[in-house]
């Protein structure tokens, strides 16, 4: 560290940085200060002969040699002064595989750019207002470290995390080079890298040991057995000590929550560990923890480092304890690097720029308050963490760093995120993620239990059937088959409709917009597939809306003077089903569209207007004007009315005619369906086009759920 005090512009130092001549990476002055290993001639060879080493490097054969004399192999990699952690492995360096190699993290000139506004801007993405929140951010992260990412709230933590996760929401501009055992990746980072996230997010009617079983059964290997599995289970629940609550609900924070704070943080941890991936991010992760539990997780992330993982975690306040356990600190400020290396370090390199920390302060709270904005002394704060920063960016440590990163950059052989980082990370092509059909077993078993669970969805809505049904069925008693009993009976055959359509269609809005978080970070985390998602959810939904028409009907139809043969209310109980699937499946479709309520409502409420004027009760279908008319193409009202009205009028051959000599009266059943509008023949059609409506609302819903997914 030398050029204490200078100030300087960041393109100054990108361009300082970026200039440094190649020799000057660890060759003269300074050998191998990390021990980073170096090919013969590396910084001099061309792309095909890097790329040669670099497979050769993949197979963990090559032996490199440092700009002194030493020969080290492969092994060599995962971290300058790791002979300790070889022999804890029990792995030589004659034996070390490739795959064993772990994952060195290194980034290169990252920022990171916010949209300001939303919505309204059309321009391109040069005139959009952004904002920057990551600025020139460079770092390196090898195998064995695990690494503290600190700074006061707001420096740009989470930003780099998701960033280096690959995670940034829609929107978010990242410029920079992110390399993983120098290839660059990006989707498949989700299979490569852990993230547990600041807020966790879990179906809260699952026990803790059923989340942790569905994510085995997601996670794992495919070729793990349910013994092993489960074993892996017990011991993270032992570890993270969540024996006790292995059998309780994790509830839901705020509405009916079951598991503490600490408990969900430890359970949120769990998940992510669950694979034991060989780079885990984590942020915050000791938030809401006391002191013991925050030490012991710490202390796992420790032992995962020890055995060769990459760990990158966010933390705030850590007891000084706690701090000590970490190898290497990365101080951000104002989305800045303002130091990154040893912790001891980082107390000499403030210590040089004039910021001593007190013998009474715990280090980790004097480098976030050294790197705050203070309220009352803004101006000052900024000067003083510019400075900071620019002295990092020129001192040795920084230096230190770009060796490492130099290193990555001249071993990157591919621009491309295929076929390049299967072959580079060796990990990716050993796991074998479970299949479609495995997918969507246990994301039905999920919702299955999840609905199953939660009484507002199966008895509130039924014993509500019962009610509306004998209420119904009260009002209909006296129906008889004549001039007004036609009415009555087409009347009930609407309520048929009307009862099982709208609980279906309203009582299925909030499915997606109430998941909507917890699918987007399971999906974009690889654990599963968005079509295996929809299509369980839907299974899900076809049980209770099976159960709904039939209590319905069992009480309804038999109180009501409907035709009393087996046919007819067979017929009718299955044009219900149809009828009460098809509206849910039309539910799901808006649900699966629009972001919240609101603007479900917006649109479904005059779409289901139309169609319920376009059933065939309230108009006589051959009169709607042709502009409008086509939309009863779309109203299962109109042929589950028909359907019904068919099933029920078709062999009735005589209609008492009651009226005064002179009015004419309908005399038989054919007639009825003549009246409506409705046509004899069309039972089967009126099914298929059911059948019809319930595939392409759903396939309309994927497709929604599809692209908001991918936007975001
Ligand atoms: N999507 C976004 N839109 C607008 N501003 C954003 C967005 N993401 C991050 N920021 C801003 O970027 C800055 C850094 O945010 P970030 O969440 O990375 O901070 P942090 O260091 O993790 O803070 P904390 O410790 O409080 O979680 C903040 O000022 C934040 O308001």
């Amino acid at each position: 560290m030398s050029d204490g005090g200078s100030d300087l512009s960041n393109d100054d130092v990108r361009h300082r940085r970026k200039s440094l001549p190649t020799e000057e990476f660890g060759m003269a002055g300074n050998p191998n200060p990390l021990g980073v290993p170096f090919f013969r001639n590396l910084p001099m060879m061309g792309l095909d002969q890097q790329e040669e080493r670099a497979s050769l490097l993949g197979s963990g054969q090559y032996v490199y040699q440092s700009s002194g004399s030493d020969t080290y192999s492969s092994d060599f990699l995962r971290e300058g002064a790791d002979d300790g952690l070889a022999k804890q492995s029990g792995l030589g360096y004659g034996t070390w595989k490739a795959s064993e190699e772990g994952i060195t993290l290194t980034w290169r000139d990252l920022s990171v750019y916010v949209p300001q506004k939303r919505g309204w801007f059309k321009g391109t993405h040069e005139q959009r207002p952004f904002k920057r929140v990551l600025n020139n951010v460079s770092g390196a992260v090898r195998p064995g470290s695990l690494v503290a990412l600190m700074g006061s709230s707001g420096a740009g933590k989470s930003t780099l995390m998701n960033a280096l996760a690959h995670r940034t929401p829609g929107g978010v501009i990242v410029d920079g080079d992110i390399l993983v055992n120098s290839r660059r990746v990006s989707r498949s980072m989700t299979s490569l890298a852990g993230y547990v996230h600041q807020d966790d997010l879990f179906v809260g009617s699952l026990t803790v040991k059923e989340h942790l079983t569905f994510m085995t059964r997601l996670r794992m290997d495919r070729r793990r057995s349910n013994k092993q599995r489960l074993a892996r289970v017990m011991e993270l629940m032992k570890e993270l000590g969540l024996l006790k609550a292995q059998n309780t609900r994790i509830g839901v924070p705020g509405h009916d929550k079951s598991l503490s704070g600490g408990e969900r943080k430890r359970l949120a941890f769990a998940t992510e560990i669950l694979t034991d991936p060989p780079l885990l991010f984590c942020d915050e992760p000791t938030t809401g923890l006391d002191s013991y539990n925050a030490r012991k997780l710490v202390r796992i992330m420790k032992d995962m480092g020890t055995r060769g993982k990459t760990i990158l975690c966010t933390i705030h306040q850590p007891s000084s304890e706690v701090f000590a356990m970490f190898d290497k600190l990365l101080l951000l400020a104002e989305g800045r690097v303002a130091y990154m290396g040893s912790s001891s370090g980082a107390l000499e390199f403030l210590d040089s720029l004039g910021h001593k920390c007190p013998a009474t302060f715990n280090p980790a709270d004097y480098y976030i308050h050294t790197l705050a904005v203070l309220p009352g002394h803004e101006h000052r704060s900024r000067e003083r963490i510019k400075r900071i920063c620019d002295n990092f960016a020129v001192s040795a440590y920084c230096k230190d760093i770009d060796i490492t990163i130099q290193y990555q950059d001249n071993m990157c052989i591919s621009n491309s995120d295929s076929g390049g980082s299967v072959r580079c990370l060796n990990v990716l092509s050993l796991l074998q993620k479970p299949g479609w059909v495995v997918q969507l077993w246990w994301l039905t078993w999920r919702s299955l239990v999840d609905s199953y669970r939660n009484p507002a969805i199966h008895s509130i809505r039924i014993l509500q059937k019962i009610l509306i049904a004998f209420l119904v069925g009260v009002c209909y008693t006296n129906v008889k088959l004549n001039q007004a009993g036609i009415q009555d009976i087409e009347g009930v055959l609407f309520i048929f409709i009307t009862e099982n359509t709208f609980p279906s269609l309203y009582g299925v809005l909030n499915i997606f917009p109430q998941e909507m978080p917890l699918f987007l970070r399971e999906y974009k985390n690889g654990i599963y597939r968005a079509d295996t998602y929809y299509l369980a959810k839907m299974i899900a939904l076809i049980p209770g809306f099976v159960v709904d028409p039939v209590v319905f009907c069992l009480i309804c139809y038999w109180m009501v003077g409907l035709q009393r043969h087996a046919y007819h209310f067979f017929m009718t109980v299955l044009v219900t089903i149809f009828t009460a699937n098809t509206a849910s499946a039309c539910g799901s479709m808006f649900s699966a569209m629009f972001e919240s309520i609101p603007y479900i409502m917006l649109f479904l409420i005059p779409f289901d207007v139309v169609l319920l004027i376009s059933g065939g009760l309230f108009i006589n279908l051959s009169t709607m004007p042709w502009f409008i008319g086509w939309v009863k193409y779309l109203s299962w009202f109109m042929y589950s009315n028909e359907a019904l009205t068919i099933t029920q009028w078709a062999d009735v051959k005589n209609i008492t005619c009651e009226m005064p000599p002179g009015v004419p009266c309908i005399k038989n059943g054919q007639q009825v369906i003549q009246e409506y509008a409705f046509k004899a023949s069309h039972l089967s059609y009126d099914f298929a086009l059911l059948a019809l409506l319930y595939t392409g609302f759903h396939v309309l819903g994927f497709i929604g759920l599809y692209l908001r997914a991918r936007k975001k």
